[in-house]
């Protein structure tokens, strides 16, 4: 039996994944307790309302977050979501020694350094695998696993949501709105579902992905954004029809750099690239596999090779068990002694702009069927270096259709062909137009 004394715990938040956490604490406290070596007790868990708990012990219930963490706890579990309160609380328990828990990718992806800098002052632990990916052992095996090696590139599905409804309008036609609303009540959605199908969640968590491959401070700010919105079922069709499917992707890339920049870019020769965007993949990409609200996430480094970590990255139960899996290590650390690894932000890279960054593009296009169109479009592509990889044109009555797919090129010179081919007299509509991902290039 353990002889250490409890490690006590203030769970902060209940809703979809405190819930499944105070079940997993309470289900597994024996095995729990002989993993760690000491029971892990419930000191209190802070709720907003607790006349809307009744499935947890209501003598645990407290309004009062802050009382609670300054009270007799060890570790402090957050699960609120949001910046505030939940920033002042976590540094408030890292600066009196008491090690950390959470879940909270938007924290993390602003606050990352303001946290640690407070943990490594008190030498308090700040674990957070439960913020990318959920269930996914990720973080860790980036951190520790993979310390040994240079990571190159990190890309992956990270939002379960809108995987959940980009799967749905692939498989069933389902619309955008009635499998969002599904999402929700499943739990995968955040608070605000803004969050999930315009990007930011999967943009938090990209700056926690590039900060730790890349030992360098990314923040939400740092990453290039565009959410599914803008997706729509001709995007589907389009990609549908040329073999591909359309995923929202998170992008952590190392990139070069000329070395004549200015600022953070001054005589540097490698950057980094982090961006969040829809983008075709071939239904022959093991990503293009990976449905409804899983996650999967490919690494690259250059001794390891290619690795892909795959499971559940939301809903309450999957996201416990990251958390109970921190909780464990920090409890291990307490009664053993020793800390988890500190913040590694050495490297420095600097972030490069969108515009800088190499990207394919999918373009489709409703034209005029007459002769000279194509070589119309083709001037256009030339005009802008961009050069062509391959070419679909299909012709009908009084109109045709033509769909071209880039070889690579800088995203702003992408961007201006589109918008000059918009403009093109011979072009009636540009029916979709999207990046590829997951080809060579
Ligand atoms: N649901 C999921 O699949 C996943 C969620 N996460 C993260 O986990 C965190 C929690 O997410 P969910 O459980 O889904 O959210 P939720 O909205 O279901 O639960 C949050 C709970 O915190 C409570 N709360 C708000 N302010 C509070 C305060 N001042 N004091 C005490 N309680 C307060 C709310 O009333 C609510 O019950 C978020 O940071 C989220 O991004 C991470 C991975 C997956
Ligand atoms: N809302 C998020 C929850 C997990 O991080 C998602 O949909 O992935
Ligand atoms: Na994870």
């Amino acid at each position: 039996m353990p002889s250490h004394k409890p490690i006590r715990v203030a769970l902060l938040g209940c809703g979809t994944v405190g819930t499944e956490v105070v079940r997993l604490l309470t289900d597994q406290a024996a095995d729990l307790a002989a993993r760690v070596g000491a029971p892990v007790e419930l000191a209190g868990i802070a709720v907003r309302k607790p006349n809307k708990h009744r499935e947890v012990p209501a003598d645990l219930l407290t309004t009062d977050a802050a009382a609670l963490v300054a009270s007799d706890v060890d570790v402090v579990v957050e699960v609120i979501g949001g910046i505030e309160p939940a920033r002042t609380l976590l540094l408030d328990a890292l600066r009196a020694g008491k090690s950390a828990v959470t879940a909270n990718k938007a924290l993390l992806a602003e606050h990352t350094a303001e946290l640690s800098a407070a943990a490594d002052a008190s030498g308090a632990d700040l674990y957070f695998e439960a913020s990318v990916a959920g269930a996914i052992p990720l973080l860790r095996p980036l951190r520790e696993s993979l310390a040994g090696d240079r990571i190159t590139r990190v890309m992956g599905i990270v939002n379960g949501t809108t995987n959940f409804i980009l799967s749905g309008m692939d498989s069933t036609g389902a619309s955008y709105g009635e499998t969002l609303e599904e999402a929700t009540r499943l739990g995968y959605a955040e608070a605000d579902p803004t969050a999930d199908v315009d990007g930011f969640d999967a943009a938090s968590k990209a700056a926690i992905l590039a900060s730790l491959a890349f030992h360098t401070r990314v923040t939400a700010a740092d990453v290039h954004r565009e959410g599914i919105a803008s997706v729509s079922a001709a995007d589907i069709a389009a990609a549908k029809a040329l073999g591909r499917i359309v995923k929202l992707l998170a992008i952590c890339e190392r990139v070069p750099v000329g070395g004549d920049g200015e600022g953070a870019d001054a005589g540097a020769t490698e950057g980094i690239s982090v961006r969040v965007h829809p983008a075709m993949i071939p239904r022959s990409h093991p990503l293009a596999g990976v449905n409804g609200a899983f996650n999967a996430v490919f690494v690259e480094a250059d001794a390891a090779g290619e690795m892909m970590f795959y499971g559940q990255g939301a809903g309450g139960a999957p996201t416990a068990s990251a958390v109970l899996g921190d909780l464990v290590a920090v409890a291990r650390n307490l009664v053993q002694g020793g800390r988890g690894p500190r913040e590694s932000a050495y490297a420095g890279l600097p972030s490069r702009p969108m515009g800088q960054t190499p990207t394919r593009y999918h373009i489709s296009l409703d034209v005029a069927d007459r002769a000279g169109v194509l070589s119309q479009v083709a001037a256009v592509f030339a005009e802008h270096d961009v050069s062509i990889a391959a070419v679909r044109q299909e012709g009908r009555v009084d109109d045709a259709s033509l769909v071209v797919v880039t070889h690579a090129a800088t995203d702003a010179a992408l961007r201006s062909t589109v918008d000059k081919i918009g403009g093109l007299p011979v072009v009636r509509e540009v029916v979709s137009v999207m990046r590829v991902e997951g080809e060579e290039t």
